[in-house]
């Protein structure tokens, strides 16, 4: 044994005094190096949310929970961490996989540092439990809120992709007739050939089995082609009617519920009403999110409206797509795209039209891809 290793053995042996009891030197080395080590993965995924999605809402969390970990961590005493810090003499130092120098793209790094959280936080918890309760317990709800950060951020940039040349989506209803669909049909018609990204059958009045038999003839008419369609309010019809996704208000079902009846690829839309609301949707893993209502609608009465305001700080603080809704037409278009939102949701500025495919057209060429 050299004069190094004997010194370096007698030094994990060493106690430290802590509140609760003599705390060996290891201990404190292990718990140094995983805070470190959460607190570095955060850093880095916070640089990504922060500078590549450019979402002010997921880099705030990820900040927050970086300064939560430290605060977490701080009955673990930092100058017992740094007397017990002795990088040099690590002998993990130098074992390396390959695979810690290779990342293929930024899903890749994403995953390895938010790994790296994640099992960094379970060592804390593990190691903390020999002396420090409390410590545990909080770093165990950072370890969780990690998790679902993770998956806000894959499903913001999943989505993102998912719906970036999505500009204009239409919600119609069937055209108020109970049989035949003919009106519906010509409709449809109309808005894909325009080349309407989305279309939504919000029909309040018809039965389950005629929005089942609408929906399906939407689905048919939209088969193979680039428009997108959504069913309103309803998981169960999405899935009968064989829905590209369906779209939730705040009191129908949540996020979490309706993926246990839809399909894996089938997404949820949010109406949202208040910031609070579209963070939280982000947080619940929605696709997209509607933002309103911008101003007064002739579809749908409102005590107040949220006006462009709300769509400004939406837009400005969330990357998750998010659709202006609410008495949007073409003489209001340039208000909303004013405070950066290029995507909208209308329905009586292209259903009242008299060629409700020259007007879904008219909007979209108002409309500039980012
Ligand atoms: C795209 C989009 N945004 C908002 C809504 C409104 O949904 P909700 O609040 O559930 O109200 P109803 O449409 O069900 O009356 C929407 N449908 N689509
Ligand atoms: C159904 C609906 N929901 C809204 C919301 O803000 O949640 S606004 C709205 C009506 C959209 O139709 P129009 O374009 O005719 O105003
Ligand atoms: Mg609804």
């Amino acid at each position: 044994m050299g004069e190094n290793e004997k010194t370096r053995k007698i030094d994990a042996r060493q106690s430290y005094s802590t509140p609760k009891q003599p705390l060996n030197a290891a201990i404190l080395r292990v718990l140094d190096a995983s805070i470190n080590r959460a607190s570095e993965g955060l850093r880095v995924v916070e640089s990504f949310a922060r500078m590549v999605l450019e979402d002010g809402f997921l880099s705030a969390q990820l900040k927050q929970l970086r300064h939560d970990l430290a605060e977490s961590c701080g009955p673990i005493d930092a100058q017992c961490r740094l007397q017990s810090r002795d990088s040099e003499s690590d002998v993990g130092r130098d074992v390396k996989t390959e695979s810690e120098y290779q990342r293929s793209d930024f899903e890749s790094l994403i995953r390895s540092n938010m790994a790296r959280v994640q099992q960094a936080t379970r060592t804390i918890e593990e190691f903390s439990k020999l002396n420090f309760g409390s410590v545990a317990t909080d770093v165990e709800q950072i370890r969780y809120r990690a998790y679902t950060l993770e998956k806000a951020i894959f499903n913001t940039a999943i989505n993102r992709s998912r719906f970036e040349e999505s500009h204009l989506y239409v919600l119609i209803d069937a055209c108020g007739q109970r049989s035949g669909f003919e009106q519906l049909s010509s409709l449809v018609g109309d808005l894909v050939a325009a080349g309407v990204d989305l279309i939504q059958l919000r029909d309040k009045s018809l039965t389950d089995r005629e929005l089942v038999a609408a929906g399906k003839l939407i689905a048919s008419l939209t088969q193979e082609t680039k428009t997108l369609w959504v069913m309103n309010d309803r998981a169960d019809l999405c899935v009968a009617a064989n829905a590209d996704g369906v779209h939730f208000g705040q009191d129908e079902l949540s996020v979490h519920d309706a993926r246990m009846i839809l399909r894996p690829n089938q997404f949820i839309g949010v109406s949202t009403h208040s910031i609070e609301q579209a963070r939280q949707a982000v947080i619940d893993g929605a696709d997209y999110i509607g933002v309103g209502p911008v101003f007064e609608s002739q579809t749908k009465s409102f005590d107040s409206h949220v006006g462009v305001e709300l769509v400004s700080s939406v837009v400005s603080e969330i990357s998750l797509p998010a659709f202006a809704i609410g008495g949007i037409d073409s003489n209001n278009v340039e208000q909303v795209t004013a405070v950066g939102c290029q995507r909208i949701a209308v329905s009586s500025a292209v259903c009242k039209a008299n060629e409700p495919g020259n007007a879904a057209i008219n909007l979209m060429n108002r409309l500039s891809p980012e």
